[in-house]
C-alpha cells in the first residue's frame, strides 16, 4: 500500500516506547514537514537517542504504541562513523550499490567533504573529524528524504565540529532532506536548526521555531536571547545565559 505521506515527512502519533517495562517516551505527538531541520534537545535520559531509534525502525527488543515514521528513504549517521575496516573509504560508501553512476556520484560526495584524496585508503588510517566527514557522505550518497543524525559530531574537537557544521549545512542546503539531529549542543542547534525540541523525561516540553537566515551569527540578539532560554530549560544557569 502506498503510503498517503508526502517522502520526508515525519510523524508521531500518541507514541510510547518502554523497554523492560520502564517507560522512556511518553505520548508524544510531532508533525515535522519535509525539508525541516530539527534539533532535539535535552538532559541525558530523555529519551532523544530511544525516539531517534524507533523513527529508524532500531530496537525490536522495545514495546512500543502509537505510531512513529520517517516517510520515504532513510539514512542514519551515528557519533561513530561505522565504517567498515576492511573496505577502502569509497567502498564503505558504495557498498551495496554497484553501478558506475554511484561510484561517480561518490567520488563527487568525497570531494565535497574534502576526502578526494582519500577514496583507496583503509578508514583506520583517517582522523576521527575525517571519518565522520565519510560517514556523513555515505548517508547522504542516498539522497535520503531524512537523515537521522545521532550527536554526529559528539566526539569531535571544538575546531572540527565548527568546519562540521558549515559543511553539514551546505550538504543539507543541496539535498533538502528532512533532518533529526540529537545533540547536547545548544549552539549546534542554533547554528544549524530551524526548530529545536526540548525532551524532557520522554515528553516533549518545548518546541521553539527559528526564524533567523543563515549563516547565523552567535551575537545576533535573537540568537543569544534563544540560547538563554534553552540553557534555562536545560537547567544550566550561567553568566553568559
Ligand atoms: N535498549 C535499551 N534497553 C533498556 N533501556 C534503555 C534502552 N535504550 C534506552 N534505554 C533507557 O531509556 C532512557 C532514555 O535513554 P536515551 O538514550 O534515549 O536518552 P538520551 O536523551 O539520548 O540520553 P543521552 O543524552 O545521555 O544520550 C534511559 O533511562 C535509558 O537507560
Amino acid at each position: 500500500m502506498s503510503s498517503p505521506f508526502l517522502a520526508g515527512a515525519v510523524h508521531l502519533q500518541g507514541f510510547s516506547r518502554s523497554f523492560h517495562g520502564k517507560q522512556v517516551l511518553h505520548d508524544l505527538y510531532l508533525d515535522v514537514p519535509p525539508g525541516q531541520f530539527v534539533a532535539l534537545l535535552g538532559e541525558s535520559g530523555s529519551g532523544k537517542t530511544t525516539l531517534l531509534r524507533a523513527l529508524a525502525g532500531l530496537d525490536a527488543e522495545a514495546q512500543s504504541s502509537g505510531g512513529a515514521a520517517a516517510h520515504g528513504n532513510v539514512s542514519v549517521l551515528f557519533q561513530d562513523s561505522r565504517l567498515l575496516p576492511w573496505l577502502s573509504v569509497l567502498d564503505n560508501l558504495t557498498l551495496g550499490l554497484d553501478a558506475q553512476e554511484v561510484r561517480t556520484a561518490a567520488g563527487q560526495l568525497l570531494r565535497e567533504v574534502g576526502l578526494a584524496d582519500k577514496a583507496a585508503v583503509w578508514p583506520g588510517t583517517l582522523s576521527g573529524g575525517q571519518k565522520q566527514r565519510a560517514a556523513l557522505a555515505r548517508s547522504l550518497l542516498r539522497e535520503p528524504h531524512v537523515l537521522l543524525a545521532d550527536e554526529p559530531f559528539g566526539a569531535l574537537d571544538a575546531l572540527t565540529r565548527i568546519r562540521m557544521h558549515g559543511l553539514l549545512r551546505r550538504m543539507v542546503d543541496r539535498i533538502r532532506p528532512t533532518v533529526l539531529l540529537v545533540t547536547h549542543d545548544v549552539d549546534e542547534s542554533l547554528l544549524l536548526a530551524d526548530r529545536i525540541l526540548v525532551l524532557k523525561d520522554g515528553k516533549i516540553a518545548e518546541d521553539h521555531a527559528v526564524g533567523l537566515a543563515h549563516p547565523r551569527r552567535p551575537d545576533h540578539p535573537a540568537f543569544m536571547q534563544l540560547r538563554a532560554t534553552l540553557l534555562r530549560s536545560l537547567g544550566v544557569e550561567t553568566e553568559f545565559a
